[in-house]
């Protein structure tokens, strides 16, 4: 394995922010690691690169104790993270000199190193202008630039897309492809495309306890979320469900939610629109909602 995260715990004062976090990525794997905001994943990431340190449990990078061994393990891992930390007064180059040097990489191979990952990062149009100057994708750039100088084998992003307009999310997505090649990726989000798009492997936690894990194409065919999508103007009675053909219902938004069938979806769907007619209900959407992510995602991290 290139990381094995065993029973990971820790605590916040009072506040459980981890629970016994267990999972691993292979070789090559890009691993997403999803869960809502406040579920645990900056702060398992930070401690897989040692900016934290666990209650119990451990990380292993390559067979290698991240609690007992940090500055081994800061050599194999590239971290970028959630708020990426540069300092907006360096030019591009001269930042990634001082991380450079940090890693101690050679004199003489430093500027190699730094062109190669300029140009992987697409940074060479912008490299005349100082960090502060640049946009936040451009930025995002620079981050992932600062976490690959050193060639480590395997890097972690702690959400690399939040907040880049869809052009710039498209970019950098199809950059971390790109920078996967050869390397074992965790990238943690809250955005479900991203996952579809580019991993392989999921964990999805919640409240700090790992709710999910598996491929996922395994986990979007065996997922029990076949469901409907169903919005109306007015408000709905949860209780006009009781009779239906309905495992779980989800609030998605104010007169929106997510109804989880145990029959199929063409049942279900006739039931609905009967309810519509009786209760004199006007119809906003209704969509089949298959066994994707998404819905997976709403099922293990939203209470009814
Ligand atoms: N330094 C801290 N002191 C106290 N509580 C913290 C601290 N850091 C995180 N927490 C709490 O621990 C829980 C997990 O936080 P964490 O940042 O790991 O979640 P997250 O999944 O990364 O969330 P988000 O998607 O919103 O970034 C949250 O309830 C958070 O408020």
């Amino acid at each position: 394995m290139s990381i094995e995260v065993n029973q990971l715990s820790k605590s916040y004062g009072a506040q459980k922010a981890l629970d016994e976090v267990t999972f691993q990525a292979k070789p090559g794997q890009i691993l997403g690691f999803l869960g809502p905001n406040g579920a645990g994943k900056s702060t398992t990431m930070k401690i897989a690169t040692g900016y934290l340190a666990a209650d119990s449990g451990d990380v292993l990078i390559k067979g290698v104790s991240v609690g007992k061994h940090p500055k081994v393990v800061s050599r194999m891992l590239g971290y970028l993270p959630e708020h990426n930390p540069l300092y907006p007064d360096m030019y591009i180059s001269e930042f990634l000199h001082f991380v450079g040097s940090l890693y101690a990489i050679d004199k003489k191979k430093i500027e190699v190193r730094i062109r190669h990952v300029m140009e992987r990062c697409g940074l060479m149009p912008e490299k005349s202008k100082r960090i502060g100057q640049l946009s936040k994708g451009y930025r995002q750039r620079v981050g992932l630039a600062k976490a690959l100088i050193h060639d480590p084998e395997i890097i972690i992003l702690d959400e690399p897309t939040t907040g880049l307009d869809p052009n710039q999310l498209v970019e950098i997505r199809g950059l971390i492809r790109e920078i996967s090649e050869q390397k074992t990726l965790i990238i943690s989000t809250h955005i479900m495309q991203e996952v579809e798009a580019i991993c392989e492997k999921v964990v999805i936690i919640h409240r700090g306890k790992v709710v999910a894990q598996d491929l996922l194409q395994n986990l979007t065919v065996s997922g029990q979320s076949d469901g409907l999508i169903l919005e109306t103007e007015e408000p709905l009675e949860l209780g006009w469900f009781e009779r239906f053909p309905v495992r779980t219902i989800r609030e998605l938004a104010p007169n929106r939610f997510l109804l989880l069938s145990s029959e199929p979806i063409p049942v279900l769907r006739k039931q609905v629109m009967t309810l519509l007619a009786e209760k004199n209900l006007s119809l906003v959407e209704m969509k089949h909602q298959s066994k994707n992510l998404e819905a997976i995602f709403h099922q293990l991290t939203q209470s009814r």
